[in-house]
């Protein structure tokens, strides 16, 4: 495939529904693009209060705004009227008849909160294989690649499999309308036109919200990236297809971020599987979907046993419930997510005159100089306090870089004289801008007083996030404890609502991901200063 917008995106800014467990670890690498860690930088350096109106000049200087997208950019173009106009029975008889779905133990109902899903209508045991969709019926990137009826199909290959999806969706939906249903030339069409018109993502939302709505947050920069980084896709694509007009493509990546699920043992392929994508997320639930390599029919292995009437939950992944509103429109109710986290970007300063040496120590041992750990309400790693100490130490001698790196991160038992022989206060005092590790083995540099300055500067960096909320705690706790608006049955059924509705949800949303991420910086703050207290009293008593 030739490069695109998307080469450079980490696999967070395109998730898959039900990746995230597998590879969730306390090292979550984070992008590695020039344009994030130097907003990252921004972060981290600036204190002061007046931190949302900072970090939008920031933000508005590194994002290439004019290949984001706008409400004003897409109005000249509409999305297909079609989309979301297709009926249960319509789609009931599609999936059974053309797809050949065998007879389900659940059916379509629709959710106040959650939409469209599925509940069963008999009794389903724990670990009982269920949906059991014929590989046939599933939508992936060779099926959009031979299907595509695009005259451009060479051209079409050519892109990355998240472009070559969305276009043969788009290409699809904007087709909808030159036949009836049954002729229609597109096998997919009438899955099409049962897709939602409208998720909620931040891809949909105007950027004066995304930049209000998540200041502070550092899901801000995720959000500005992965609108931009569609952006460009969509430019991208419309090169050789500028049949396929802005608002039904933005649409498309939209439906790939709420739906596209990656089979593990389809070689991790994408696809797009009606029916199963109409299973909703719940946090801590531990039923995937997968192919069953036995029946080659995509499964959904339930994790706890259903009575009749009950809705069935699928896995979107250990997601935090930032990522869910980036790329899923929702956010559960504060405290209702265990995977929830606050994800701290750590860098080597570059002001730190042994910076290039240490960068080039972290990559020989595969740590890059710019690393993003999760702060959790039940702690974070210490894989985190590793790296401060490592990108707060000033060594007397130079040469000593690369011996500090592997006493930190590789050497299980790293020798007394490195452990203890670190000035690290010359370090914390350079350094406000810090930094992390995935080393699972090695050591916190400098001894007692290491292990002190790494936290003093968690604690500075904890209270400086906090800072950088715009409303209070209590206003922000207020917000998130808002009802979800109330939506007309048939408004859910297409998956759109009025412009005021939108607004209000995800006002309500974004409240729920500050104060869950507020929560997390206050409990890692205490608890920082507590082992500070302890850890001083323990350094008074030896001497
Ligand atoms: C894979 S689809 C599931 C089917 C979808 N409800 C529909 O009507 O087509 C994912 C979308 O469902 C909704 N959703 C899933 N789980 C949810 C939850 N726990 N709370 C609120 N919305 C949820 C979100 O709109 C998300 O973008």
């Amino acid at each position: 495939m030739a490069s695109s917008a998307f080469a450079s995106t980490s696999a967070a800014a395109f998730p898959a529904l039900n990746t995230a467990a597998k590879t969730r670890s306390a090292g979550r690498k984070a992008s590695s693009s020039s344009m994030r860690v130097s907003k990252m930088r921004a972060i981290q350096s600036s204190s002061t209060s007046s931190a949302t109106e900072e970090e939008t000049v920031e933000a508005r200087t590194t994002t290439p705004t004019e290949t984001t997208p706008t409400s004003s950019s897409l109005s000249k173009d509409l999305l297909p009227k079609e989309i979301g106009s297709c009926s249960k029975d319509e789609l009931d008889a599609w999936l059974a008849d053309i797809m050949k779905l065998p007879e389900q133990k659940m059916k379509l109902e629709y959710f106040k909160e959650e939409g469209r899903g599925l509940v069963a209508t008999e009794s389903i045991k724990r670990g009982e294989k269920v949906l059991e969709i014929p590989q046939e019926a599933i939508i992936t990137v060779e099926v959009a690649l031979k299907e595509s009826l695009l005259r451009e199909k060479k051209k079409l290959a050519e892109l990355q499999e998240w472009s070559i999806l969305a276009t043969f969706l788009a290409e699809t939906a904007q087709n909808l309308s030159t036949e009836d249903n049954s002729s229609n030339k597109y096998r997919f069409a009438t899955y099409v036109k049962a897709l939602p018109r409208s998720t909620g993502s931040v891809l949909e939302w105007p950027e004066s919200d995304v930049r209000t709505l998540l200041a502070g947050s550092p899901s801000l920069f995720s959000a500005l990236e992965r609108r931009a980084s569609v952006a460009a896709a969509i430019a991208e694509i419309r090169v050789n297809f500028p049949e396929l007009n802005e608002k039904t493509l933005q649409w498309a990546f939209d439906i790939l971020f709420s739906r596209l699920i990656r089979l593990e043992s389809l070689g991790g392929n994408l696809a797009l599987v009606p029916w199963a994508d109409m299973l909703n997320h719940q946090p801590g639930c531990e039923a995937f979907i997968d192919l069953d390599r036995g029946s080659r029919k995509v499964c959904l292995t339930t994790d706890r046993s259903y009575e009749p009437g009950e809705q069935v939950w699928a896995s979107y992944g250990q997601r935090p419930s930032s990522e869910l509103l980036i790329s899923y429109g929702f956010a559960p109710a504060v405290g209702d997510n265990p995977d929830d986290e606050y994800a701290l970007n750590l860098q080597i300063d570059e002001e730190d005159p042994f910076a290039s040496a240490k960068v080039n120590a972290l990559a020989s041992q595969n740590i890059q100089a710019f690393e993003t750990f999760p702060l959790r309400l039940n702690g974070y790693p210490r894989q985190l306090l590793q790296y401060a100490s490592f990108a707060m130490c000033t060594p007397d001698d130079p040469s000593k870089v690369d011996e500090l790196c592997r006493a930190a991160f590789v050497d299980i038992q790293a020798p007394k004289s490195l452990r203890n022989g670190v000035d690290l206060a010359r370090g914390l005092l350079a350094s406000k801008n810090v930094l992390k590790s995935k080393g699972k083995r090695g050591a916190v540099l400098g001894g007692v007083q290491g292990e002190i300055a790494v936290r003093e500067m968690l604690a500075d960096v904890t209270r400086d996030a906090l800072d950088r909320y715009a409303n209070t705690v209590d206003k922000d706790k207020g917000l998130a404890l808002g009802r979800m608006p109330e939506m007309p049955e048939a408004s859910m059924w297409i998956g759109d609502a009025s412009t005021a509705i939108k607004s209000s949800m995800r006002s309500v949303c974004a409240a729920r991901v500050r104060v869950s991420e507020r929560r997390i910086l206050a409990k890692t703050d205490s608890e920082v200063r507590l082992q500070l207290r302890r850890l001083k009293s323990e350094q008074m008593n030896s001497k």
